[in-house]
């Protein structure tokens, strides 16, 4: 918490400062209040001078009023503090979080960072807020309080030497058992946050399979389990006013019977009594605050910890010391390499099974490689190693060349372009998804790409063109719709190297075709045009797919068990034989080598 304030605290330093000062004055009010009403039963009441109680009766109004004033300005401070800081806080975490590479978004996972980024920085939001109102206020008029009393009676007060202590124990007793339980909720939360999104994002899949009761189980479940330690806790905490105010009221009950002694021989008026009583009741129900203060403080602490993991957690893929990579122009490219796997390996954390197990490809530039394999065989990791979505964590993995890691990474993701497996489009226009890649991209440009993305068509004949608006995930489209979307939004920009991962699964076995007769086209008029033509690589689990291809490469538990043309593998590969065989008719089969 903290460190969050040294770090965020700057602009808003002199709201920490304002703030509490006009609560101090506040409190001063409120210590100064048991006084006036002792005088105005003392000098007023008891005198029967009713012109003394309305003097008295007035300053108190005034005091009030004033009183309140400070705290208008108090809380105007504390809600520019907390407000500020927290949007600061969120947008700093947006940011760093979109700087962080697949293996660190893989370790924290997308609903955890939700969580932090939204509940856990509005908790350090809260206990700032409080800070600047509360935290000076419940201290000062505590020791306030207790100073004043003491300075009535010195005999009196050793009442609230010993009341003080004890509800003072009575917290820290019921806090250190509580502490604990904060952090767990957070967690629970995260667990309750990821159960939402794949029950909801996955709604639609939920329903065609009847796992509603499944789903609503399991949500309840973590939701239980959730309540039950905010039971616990409110349980231990509940246990706090009741024992609080027992002793508060016991104590009360002292000082009027010792009071009232003091009365009667004469050493105490009936007002400092009343006042004694306001100054102990103010000083226990301070300590009650108090105690909330350190609740409030002590899950903030545990939200702000959780920030801080984030804000401390450092890319592990960067291109600091990388310079720009000069690209090969046309009459170089004969021969050259314009992706090559050296024994490339890696693994999902230490001590997982290799998911690309020491591939050694080259694709010559203007080469088109398909890549098949069963579900799981490392595919995606391997294609996802190009734009060094993750780093090896071994061998090397080449692009024009030039191994991954000495790219500048937008320079190498504006040559690599990739369309993930999963089509995703983010709320906006058809326009504003297909420009990610060049925000400058003309009218003409787009509409190129989406001829070659087989998605032209029903693009034109929506009303507003390019200007049609995308809803969230792209939902107001279809399935194939959205990986037409996704594969032109790849081709903006003239990647030289466009990576198709499974992104055609969706398409009829028509418009598959169609898309990499296009693609090749493509590839074609860059070379005719003096440029270096496009590399293609297309994974899918169809043979029809890459079975086209100049070179297929077949992937087994993410190693390379046979590389080579359709009609190669079908002869020298066992493992493509039988994914052919699976995927044809047994008669068709003699004519798959053929039709090939
Ligand atoms: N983020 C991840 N964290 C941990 N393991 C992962 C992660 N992504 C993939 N894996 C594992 O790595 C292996 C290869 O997965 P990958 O997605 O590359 O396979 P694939 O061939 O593309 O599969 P599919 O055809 O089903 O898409 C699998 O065993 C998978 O469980």
């Amino acid at each position: 918490m903290l460190e969050l304030l040294r770090r965020y605290s700057g602009p808003y330093r002199k709201y920490f400062v304002v703030g509490p000062a006009c609560k101090l004055i506040e409190v001063l009010f409120d210590l100064f209040t048991p006084l006036v009403i002792a005088r105005m039963i003392d000098r007023g009441v008891g005198a029967r001078d009713v012109h003394a109680v309305a003097m008295y009766g007035l300053l108190l109004v005034a005091m009030a009023a004033l009183g309140i004033l400070f705290t208008l300005v108090c809380q105007k401070m504390a809600a520019l503090a907390s407000q500020g800081m927290g949007t600061v806080i969120r947008g700093e975490l947006y940011e760093h979080i979109n700087e962080l590479s697949y293996a660190e978004l893989d370790r924290f996972g997308t609903p955890s960072l939700i969580t932090r980024i939204t509940n856990d920085v509005n908790q350090v939001q809260l206990a700032v807020a409080l800070g600047v109102r509360q935290l000076i206020r419940w201290p000062f008029l505590a020791i306030g309080s207790m100073v004043a009393a003491l300075l009535i009676d010195v005999k009196l007060g050793l009442i609230f030497l010993v009341s003080t202590p004890l509800i003072g124990i009575v917290f820290w007793v019921v806090m250190a058992r509580c502490v604990p339980y904060f952090k767990q909720m957070q967690q629970k939360l995260d667990r309750i946050a990821l159960i939402c999104r794949e029950g909801l994002s996955g709604a639609r899949v939920v329903r065609a399979f009847v796992r509603e009761e499944h789903e609503r189980k399991r949500f309840h479940e973590a939701a239980a389990d959730q309540t039950q330690t905010a039971i616990t806790v409110g349980r231990l905490s509940s246990t706090l006013n009741p024992v609080t105010f027992l002793v508060m009221n016991l104590a009360v009950c002292a000082i009027l019977w010792a009071g009232g002694v003091q009365v009667n021989v004469g050493n105490l008026s009936q007002g400092q009594v009343i006042a004694f009583v306001n100054y102990m009741t103010q000083t226990l129900l301070s300590i009650v605050y108090v105690a909330n203060l350190v609740v409030v403080f002590t899950k903030a602490s545990a939200s702000a910890s959780r920030v801080n993991e984030v804000l401390h957690a450092r890319p592990s893929i960067t291109d600091a010391g990388n310079g720009l990579v000069e690209l090969p122009c046309a009459s170089e490219a004969a021969g050259m390499l314009a992706l090559e796997f050296e024994q490339a390996s890696f693994a999902f954390g230490e001590g997982a099974a290799a998911a690309v197990d020491g591939v050694t490809l080259g694709l010559p530039i203007g080469v088109t490689l398909g890549i098949i394999g069963g579900t799981g065989s490392g595919k995606s990791t391997m294609v996802s190693l190009a734009p060094r979505l993750y780093d090896t964590t071994s061998g090397t993995v080449r692009v024009m060349g030039k191994d991954v890691r000495a790219w500048l990474l937008e320079q190498l993701r504006h040559v690599v372009g990739i369309v993930p497996q999963r089509a995703s489009l983010v709320t906006g226009t058809i326009r504003s998804n297909l420009q990610w890649r060049d925000a400058k991209a003309s009218d003409e440009g787009l509409w190129q790409a989406l001829e070659v993305a087989q998605a032209a068509e029903f693009v034109r004949k929506l009303p507003q063109g390019l200007d049609s608006p995308v809803e969230a995930g792209g939902k107001n489209f279809s399935g194939g719709q959205r990986q037409r979307l996704t594969i032109a939004r790849a081709l903006v920009g003239n990647p030289l190297i466009l990576i198709m991962d499974d992104s055609a699964s969706a398409l009829d076995f028509k418009t598959d075709a169609a898309l990499r007769r296009a693609v090749k086209r493509r590839s074609e008029e860059g070379r005719a045009s003096g440029g270096l033509p496009l590399t293609t690589v297309i994974v899918s689990q169809r043979v029809s797919t890459v079975r086209g291809a100049d070179m297929i490469c077949v992937l087994s538990h993410g190693a390379v068990a046979g590389l080579g043309t359709h009609d190669e593998l079908f002869e020298t590969c066992e493992l493509y034989r039988e994914i052919c065989l699976s995927q044809f008719k047994r008669d068709e089969s003699a004519s798959v080598k053929g039709v090939c």
